[in-house]
């Protein structure tokens, strides 16, 4: 039977410092991401809003505008820059999430882009969890406020590889996106994703190692890192998972790159022990996802 990941690879998740200044961000993320392919990712990740404050009053200032795609370089100079490092790099880029503004509409998106190796886009996700929260006395944050959710599941192929899944951040908190993904044959999921210091500490090891645990798949968490004088604090510690739910690389709160790598096998040799996969009961909860197996 074919094996989800065809060949075992190097993740790269780039735990970026993020600053008000788009420019810097964006040579910032060019020099680590080079960094990276060059001690051999093939893989490589940037954070939710690496090229921006994260915040619902900076999205409108940062947005730019990626549709009709591909759009020039004025309406949006990250997708120009972030495809031109996937080509210089010869890699698969996720590029973290971006603010995008959607002209026709005039609204707002918090959006990730992924490019393949010859710096062609791949994929296009639109953050379809809204972060809208309101923990008294820690922290409110309301995306919706600003920004319209996205409305696809986004799988991505990667030809040399196998089947990736990227959402975005508190997509993360709904276990159907990544088990619809993983019922479609990703061997990854991929969460761009800025955590904060009340709903970090609680949450952000155990929603990665839920998803790669439900799913048996491997799973990256790619964070900014932690800056006290900016308005939102991340909780940085981007970390990957393997399909056995054990963490295989995390980071502290600091600027840094988690690397691993991947191994062809091992998902199949986690199924094999754990055979989650025959002993669903669909006949018992037969509305559940059935629906959603196989690789179409
Ligand atoms: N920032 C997010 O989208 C999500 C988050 O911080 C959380 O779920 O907690």
């Amino acid at each position: 039977m074919a094996q989800l990941l065809k060949q075992s690879v190097k993740l790269a998740l780039i735990q970026l410092a993020c600053t008000a200044d788009k420019a810097h961000n964006l040579s910032h993320a060019r020099s680590k991401v080079l960094e990276a392919t060059k001690a051999g990712a093939k893989i490589v990740v940037l954070p939710e809003c690496f090229n921006s404050p994260y915040g619902t009053k900076f999205f409108p200032q940062y947005a730019e505008t990626l549709l009709p795609s591909p759009p020039t370089e004025k309406q949006s100079p990250t997708f120009h820059a972030l495809s031109q490092l996937a080509k210089e790099a010869g890699v698969y880029l996720v590029g973290g999430s971006i603010p995008e503004r959607e002209d026709s509409s005039d609204k707002l998106f918090n959006t990730s882009l992924t490019f393949g190796p010859r710096g062609e886009l791949l994929a296009t996700h639109r953050k379809v969890h809204l972060f809208d929260i309101d923990i008294p006395g820690k922290i409110r944050f309301k995306e919706s406020e600003v920004l319209s959710p996205g409305n696809k599941i986004t799988i991505v192929d990667l030809p040399e590889y196998g089947r990736i899944a990227v959402a975005i951040c508190y997509d993360v908190r709904f276990p159907e996106l990544a088990m619809i993904a993983a019922r479609k044959g990703a061997f990854l999921l991929l969460y761009p994703g800025a955590f904060n210091l009340t709903t970090g500490a609680l949450h952000w090891e155990l929603q990665g190692r839920a998803r790669a645990m439900d799913n048996q798949v491997y799973v990256g968490l790619c964070s900014p890192s932690r800056d006290m004088t900016a308005e939102y604090h991340a909780w940085g510690h981007s970390m990957v998972v393997d399909p056995n739910a054990e963490v295989l690389g995390q980071l502290d709160e600091k600027e840094g790159i988690v690397m691993t790598e991947l191994i062809q096998g091992r998902i199949e040799e986690v199924r094999k022990g754990i055979p989650l996969e025959t002993q669903r009961r669909f006949d018992v909860y037969p509305d559940v996802s059935r629906g959603f197996r196989g690789t179409e």
